[in-house]
């Protein structure tokens, strides 16, 4: 971490991998000017609490839950997408805390996640070949040569995209949404008549009777009203986030300051690469996504690169083995970096490694798998008295069919009925409301 960071050419003299092609560099030079100019979406102190929070998960005191869109497109940014997907987050969250008593850290991966690495560069439908979509930040999903043409000018929709939903979920968590004394509202329409629902339901009103009997002895704690909720997203465009880095005047570090927590993808962790370079130098805490191809001697260099003072809350590595390897790969590497007494909270993204193309054509993931790879990870670290510290999802607070399985029983079939996601599936409010049902009995035990 420093007072400075290295500047854009330096970075991208590393070999940036994931960047787009943008075919003009005045016009990428002019946009990433105007950003520079623009006022922080988050305050360096927000993230030092952050930071502070996932210290408490390293410690195996919280537990976080991490969710959000796969891709946020521009069009979605509307408030009833944004109070939907805020609105299950809550109710997982209530569901995790209740039901395991411990405390969770809420982190949105929202108002900031619009750019997307890709397995391939290229996309071909019906024999027209055109640049694969890298996320709105850099270029259209719409399959036309001239939509799939990198514009920087994107760069400033992301920056007036993710202001206008922190905004507003700012407003909703402090200014009365939020409010433990909500908990029934947040369970409406399609979600309340589903069994998760109808559960839900009976939590919220033991809830609701503790609340009452705290209210009668006259305790009406602040704590209740509010929520604290945290913005994060993976920072991949170094355009986007070498502009949103700044020093922070209290502390003279360097911040970016776009999100709360930033990480670093499967993709592009490549120890001497530009984004390694990058995160090293901002003092936000950060994550680190490891796959199966991870070794143990990469993640402990990965730390020692990342948060060479060891502090606590700094490196989160997020996991994303897929569920037929998490117990095979997961134990070496947790007992190696253990052992290398590396501080770091352990996070399991059940998504990533359990991607397949359904037959009738559509990008999907199991439910069960999703489920098989978090129970994998709470195996993992019991049986080495190590604290699973969290999940990573991809969910959304509508009733999308985009994952096979969960109590809805959507088949392949079902998957076209209403399939929206850009990239990757993502769990619809039912199926996460069952994943923080599961997880909440993996953590009571835990
Ligand atoms: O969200 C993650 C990646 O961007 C995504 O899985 C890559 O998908 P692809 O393999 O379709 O490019
Ligand atoms: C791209 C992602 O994951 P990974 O880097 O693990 O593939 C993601 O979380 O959006």
């Amino acid at each position: 971490m420093s007072t400075t960071i290295p500047d854009l050419a330096a970075l991208h003299a590393l070999g940036a991998a994931q960047q787009p092609t943008y075919p003009d560099a005045a016009a990428v030079a002019a946009n990433v000017a105007r950003l520079r100019r623009m006022p922080p979406l988050v305050f360096a102190g927000e993230c030092d609490d952050l930071k502070a929070k996932m210290a408490a998960v390293s410690r195996g005191e919280s537990f976080l839950l991490q969710g959000g869109d796969c891709a946020e497109t521009f069009e979605e940014v509307t408030a009833d997408n944004v109070r939907n997907k805020l609105r299950v987050l809550l109710q997982m969250a209530v569901v995790l805390t209740y039901a395991s008593s411990v405390p969770v850290v809420k982190l949105g991966r929202l108002a900031g996640q619009y750019a997307k690495p890709r397995s391939s560069d290229m996309e071909t439908r019906d024999g027209v070949t055109l640049p694969a979509y890298r996320g709105d930040a850099v270029n259209g999903f719409e399959f036309t040569p001239e939509s799939r043409i990198p514009d920087p000018t994107r760069l400033l929709d992301v920056y007036n995209a993710s202001a206008a939903t922190l905004n507003l979920v700012r407003a909703f968590v402090t200014g009365g949404y939020a409010d433990l004394r909500q908990v029934h509202t947040w369970n409406t329409d399609f979600v309340k008549t589903s069994v998760a629902g109808q559960r839900y339901e009976a939590l919220a009103a033991e809830i609701d009777k503790a609340l009452g009997f705290m209210g009668a002895i006259g305790v009406d704690a602040e704590e209740l009203k509010r929520v604290d909720f945290h913005s994060s997203h993976e920072a991949l465009l170094l355009e986007y986030e070498h502009a949103m880095t700044r020093i922070d005047s209290r502390t003279d570090k360097a911040y970016n300051v776009s999100g709360h927590f930033v990480w670093i993808g499967e993709r592009t962790r490549q120890l001497d690469g530009a984004h390694v370079e990058y995160f090293r130098h901002i003092a936000n805490p950060i994550g680190c996504k490891l796959g199966p191809t991870a070794t143990a001697d990469d993640a402990i260099a990965l730390a020692e690169r990342l948060n060479p003072e060891n502090e606590e809350g700094r490196l989160t590595f997020i996991t994303r083995f897929g569920a037929g390897k998490i117990r095979d790969g997961l134990p070496h590497l947790v007992e190696k970096v253990t052992a290398a007494g590396v501080k770091v909270a352990w996070v399991c993204d059940p998504m990533h490694g359990n991607t397949f193309e359904s037959s009738t054509g559509y990008k999907t993931r199991r439910f069960d798998d999703v489920i098989e790879e978090v129970q994998g990870f709470f195996d993992v670290h019991r049986a080495l008295g190590t604290w699973p510290g969290g999940v990573l999802v991809e969910m959304t607070g509508d009733d999308v069919t985009e994952c096979i399985g969960g109590g809805e029983e959507i088949d392949e079939e079902g998957l076209a009925h209403r399939y929206e996601s850009v990239v990757d599936p993502r769990l619809n409010r039912v199926q996460s409301l069952e994943l923080a049902f599961l997880v909440a009995e993996m953590l009571r035990q835990a």
